[in-house]
């Protein structure tokens, strides 16, 4: 997947509400292809080191699923809004290469269908809200009504649906036909060098 030095043959742009299963069924790819030719690139990921650095916080925490990056994500969305405001591609730009784990806004995805038209397979990760009241989430007014919870709910169509819940076909039979394209992005990169 990972062009060492050209293009990327593949990058597959995943969405998903909070505690649908984003950032696991991203490394669960990652573990299947390998991390010498799968990157997973979060774009909050420059977002919350430049946030953390500024503001004085852990950066491993608001990296992780608990309870702390919660406590700070409206006022991190804000920030971010307005770095985006500024330069639509500016943490787009960082993750040019293999699964990007956390697309919120249209602006992320039209970003890399305009980068990579070829390369790009959208993907939405979807857990019932009960689901993901299991996994520690409770609704918050200002963040799961606004944009980066909402802003694709609608507008796109993906390439690709993925339902995240115990009673759906297992994550591994889903995943085939993506882990198929994957595959066959890794022989295109292998037959480059
Ligand atoms: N299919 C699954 N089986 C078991 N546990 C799961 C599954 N999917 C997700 N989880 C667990 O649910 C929790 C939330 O998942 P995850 O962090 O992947 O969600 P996310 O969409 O990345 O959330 P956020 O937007 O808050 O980062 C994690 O503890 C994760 O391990
Ligand atoms: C601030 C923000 O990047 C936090 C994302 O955190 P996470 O992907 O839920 O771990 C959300 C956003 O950009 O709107």
């Amino acid at each position: 997947m990972e062009a060492r030095v050209s293009e990327p043959k593949l990058i597959l742009v995943f969405s998903g509400k909070r505690k649908s299963g984003k950032d696991y069924v991203t490394d669960l790819i990652q573990n299947r292809l390998g991390s010498d030719v799968c990157g997973v690139l979060r774009l909050s990921g420059p977002l919350k080191q430049q946030y953390a650095q500024e503001h004085g916080l852990d950066l491993d925490q608001l990296m992780g699923s608990g309870l702390y990056k919660e406590q700070y994500r409206a006022d991190m969305i804000l920030w971010g809004e307005i770095r985006r405001q500024q330069d639509p591609g500016f943490f787009c730009r960082l993750a040019t290469r293999g699964v990007v784990s956390d697309a919120r806004r249209l602006s992320d995805l039209q970003w890399f269908w305009s980068e990579f038209p070829r390369q790009t397979q959208s993907v939405r990760v979807q857990s019932s809200d009960e689901t993901r009241q299991q996994r520690g989430w409770s609704f918050s007014a200002g963040v799961d009504d606004a944009e980066s919870e909402c802003g694709l709910d609608s507008r796109v169509e993906f390439d690709w649906i993925i339902t995240n819940e115990t009673n759906a076909p297992s994550l591994e039979e889903q995943l085939r036909p993506i882990l198929k394209l994957a595959e066959e992005a890794v022989s295109l990169t292998a037959m480059d060098q």
